[in-house]
């Protein structure tokens, strides 16, 4: 009796995909660098990631649909670029079949084994992906084929560093499948029939050449390792050469290969529409964290102005969930559907795409969510310390560097630029949130105000340190006192004058506001063109409360532990400010929360950071100020009572 093609999970697939390819080709496929850390690290962080399911409210239909770059799919999956080389004679016209049946848009690596045009007539959603290789001229003329087959986008590859070594064996890959070198790889080869066997009734024998870079002049294809070989020799690129792509190619535009701040911050200076958090499925460099793990910082920084994929370690629907949550738009799967072709041909990867379907939809079902879009960081279990951030100038990093869209060296800082300084405190704020909270906010208005002034503007490096005395008593605390924030505030003015055009500090700690009258003032009267603003919005509660714990679950939900909140003292700050003067916050709130954290949201947060930096932006704009160099609303008199300022 024929066995039953259908499998039920991708780590089936993977069995099958064993069982049925020469241990060269299936090597090939489950490559990773080196140790293998990065390719163990994208599938162990998905572990990590908890889900927060709820029992009530589900709801009995839901949208599993969005688009990507324009394009539309029926679920956030994309078919990731991988040369499909010999793993199955209908190679990426199989994948793309599969794709198209189920909706999905088909990634076509430039190393396929399959021509673009045979691609997107099987599939009018492709994109199609370029490595930066060869000369711009055959860059352009491999860009002008794949726009004349129909590819509706471009996916530009920078993440590979010709870091190949494996401590497990590479598997050996011949220069091109002939006979000669079948009867070579016979041991290989005959202990699987089956796979033999598809290639000999196709009439055909697997094939090395990579079609898509064949040069116009109408010479022959190069081989795999040909291609590989004018890589290897190509000049690596820069974010000019990147810019320059884009405009060449001049549609939808996708980066691939991004794990840092920075760089996804360059990516958007440089025009993409979209970028894909990624390590190349562990194929870069070994050692590099999981990709997962950089996604929220990458989408924090950059999610507003692009859309953000994420690739590496995709085996479940339950995977994509947990991307998406984190602010993916979209994922893009390898290994998955190269078993799924392995083990069953086309019908093999709409069984993955099936499996990645059903997947999504139990989680999106379970967290009690309509839709994709729906899903969110709190819908998942972040155990403390999970994300990586890297290049993003955090203020745990010596601050050399102001933090803006790149990192000034002192010859590119404009002239006379305005600073904004955004300060902090180091202090408790109840069991649930981090000490930095306040700092985590100014930093977060700070940027973000930055970004929307019109002209020059810098964002210094936080001062993490300031006048916490009422919260002194707590744990964690440092406080440096409201003679020593004083100095500290008067001298960095002093300093930053000799260049900077202005300086705006924009304070996060409500505790702080004694120190900054008197500094700022003292200043204006030294004839420094400074003033100060706080994160203040109306209505916000206290301290640790909901207004700081909905900011929190927006900006950096993984310090959050919703768990251990408590609510406090929820009286208003003004009819608690005596006793706090007096007695300081313990004798009040021995957890510290002063307000009520339990109803916070990241949806509530997001609305209220982005209250914050428009009434930043507001303020700023219009300039006004009291007497001590605090901006007011505009509509204020400059002497009107100074604006409440967050905790
Ligand atoms: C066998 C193999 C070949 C690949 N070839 C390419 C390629 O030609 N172009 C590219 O951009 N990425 C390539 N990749 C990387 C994938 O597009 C993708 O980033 C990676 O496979 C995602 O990780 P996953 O396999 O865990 O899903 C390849 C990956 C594998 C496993």
């Amino acid at each position: 009796m024929r066995r039953n093609s259908w499998f039920e999970t991708v780590a089936e697939a993977q069995r099958r995909a064993e069982k049925h390819l020469p241990s060269t080709v299936y090597g090939a496929l489950v490559a990773g660098s080196e140790r293998g850390l990065t390719i163990d690290d994208n599938l162990a962080a998905f572990g990590e990631l908890g889900f927060a399911p709820r029992v009530v409210g589900h709801h009995a239909e839901r949208d599993l649909s969005t688009t990507v770059m324009g394009v539309e799919t029926a679920l956030p999956v994309l078919i990731s670029p991988t040369g499909v080389q010999a793993v199955h004679p209908d190679g990426e016209v199989a994948v793309a079949r599969a794709a198209a049946n189920r909706g999905v848009i088909m990634g076509l690596s430039s190393f396929a084994s399959k021509p673009v045009e045979e691609v997107t007539e099987t599939n009018p959603d492709t994109f199609f992906q370029l490595y930066w290789s060869g000369t711009r001229d055959t860059m352009v003329q491999r860009m002008d084929r794949a726009r004349a087959a129909g590819a509706k986008g471009l996916i530009v590859t920078l993440d590979w560093s010709f870091s190949h070594g494996r401590d497990w064996g590479s598997p050996a890959i011949p220069e091109k499948i002939d006979l000669k070198t079948m009867v070579r790889l016979t041991p290989n080869v005959v202990t699987r029939p089956r796979w033999l066997w598809k290639f000999a009734k196709s009439g055909r024998i697997p094939d090395l050449t990579v079609p898509n870079l064949k040069p116009s002049d109408g010479g022959p294809a190069p081989t795999f390792f040909g291609a590989y070989h004018e890589w290897m020799q190509t000049t690596p690129p820069t974010w000019n050469d990147v810019r320059w792509l884009r405009e060449e190619w001049g549609g939808p535009f996708l980066l691939k290969g991004v794990s840092r701040v920075d760089d996804a911050k360059r990516a958007v200076d440089a025009g993409v529409t979209a970028l894909s958090v990624s390590n190349h499925g562990g194929n870069n460099l070994d050692t590099t964290p999981a990709s997962i793990r950089f996604l929220p910082s990458i989408v924090e920084a950059v999610g507003a102005d692009v859309e953000v994929l994420l690739d590496g370690g995709i085996r479940r629907g339950g995977d994509m969930a947990k991307a998406l949550a984190l602010g993916a738009r979209a994922v893009m799967i390898g290994r998955a559907y190269l078993w799924g072709l392995a083990a069953n041909g086309q019908a093999g990867v709409e069984n993955v795409l099936d499996i990645l379907r059903g997947g999504l939809d139990s989680a999106v079902l379970g967290l009690g969510r309509a839709s994709v879009h729906e899903l969110s960081p709190e819908d998942l279990v972040i155990p403390p310390g999970f994300t990586r951030t890297l290049g993003a100038g955090k203020d745990t990093t010596p601050p050399a560097a102001f933090q803006n869209r790149a990192s000034h060296a002192w010859p590119t800082v404009p002239p006379k630029p305005l600073v904004l300084v955004p300060i902090g405190s180091t202090e408790q704020h109840g069991p649930h949130l981090p000490l930095e909270t306040d700092s985590v906010i100014a930093r977060a208005v700070a940027e973000r105000a930055a970004k929307a002034l019109p002209g020059p503007a810098l964002v210094a490096p936080i001062l993490p340190y300031s006048a916490s005395g009422e919260h002194a008593h707590f744990p964690g605390t440092v406080s440096i006192g409201h003679e020593a924030l004083h100095s500290v505030l008067v001298e960095m003015v002093r300093s930053l004058s000799l260049w900077a055009g202005s300086v705006v500090f924009v304070n996060g700690h409500g505790g702080n506001a004694a120190s900054l009258r008197t500094a700022v003032s003292q200043m204006r009267e030294e004839g420094h063109d400074v003033a100060w603003t706080g994160c203040g919005v109306p209505g916000s509660d206290a301290h640790a409360g909901r207004t700081e714990t909905s900011l929190m679950m927006h900006l950096a939900p993984e310090d959050v532990s919703m768990d251990a909140a408590v609510a406090g003292d929820t009286r208003p700050l003004a009819t608690l400010m005596p006793d706090l003067i007096a007695q300081g916050v313990r004798a009040i709130s021995p957890s510290g929360v002063l307000g009520d954290p339990t109803g916070a949201s990241a949806e509530e947060g997001r609305g209220l950071l982005d209250l914050m930096v428009s009434l930043t932006v507001r303020r700023m704009s219009a300039g006004i100020t009291d007497s001590r160099g605090h901006l007011v609303e505009p509509e204020k008199s400059p002497s009107a009572v100074e604006s409440k300022v967050a905790n």
